[in-house]
């Protein structure tokens, strides 16, 4: 998997456009949780082949952490399956399937679960992304999240 962090504050123009949307909604939409003014951004990429191991995280600021921002997950391309649960244990995970434009909020007490992506199921872009965009095969997925 690549991975590649984009600060906002060394932005293109539309990082900080997209994120605003996307906050705007999820803050008004999962407003159960703390409100959120995203300055990172995180860029995966995966092959149909990739994968990313459970894991929670932690690498926000501390009042971050503790507040339980939220970060906004953004899924783009093939379907994952994503496991989520309160241990590194996959076995317990709960497994739910990713499709191209789900969005995935995980805040307040949710906020440091454990998660990861256990594949990425080929050929399941829908058919128009593909035509429109000629994405390659495989998955993007981008979170949004406040230092
Ligand atoms: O690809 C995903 O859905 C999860 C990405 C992730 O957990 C991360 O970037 O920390
Ligand atoms: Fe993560």
């Amino acid at each position: 998997m690549d991975q590649h962090v984009r600060s906002m504050e060394h932005k293109p123009r539309q990082y900080q456009m997209l994120s605003k949307m996307i906050a705007q909604t999820a803050n008004s939409t999962a407003s159960e949780f703390p409100q959120i003014n995203p300055d990172i951004c995180i860029v995966n990429y995966y092959t149909n082949f990739g994968k990313l191991g459970l894991h929670q995280d932690k690498d926000e600021s501390e009042s971050s952490l503790t507040k339980g921002l939220p970060f906004i997950s953004i899924s783009i391309g093939d379907t994952a399956e994503f496991l989520f649960g309160n241990t590194r244990d996959k076995d317990q995970a709960t497994k739910i399937n990713l499709e191209s434009g789900d969005v995935l909020i995980l805040g307040g007490e949710s906020r440091l679960l454990f998660h990861g992506v256990s594949h990425v199921k080929t050929d399941t872009a829908p058919s128009w992304l593909k035509e429109e965009t000629g994405i390659r095969p495989g998955r993007i997925n981008l979170t949004f999240r406040q230092y």
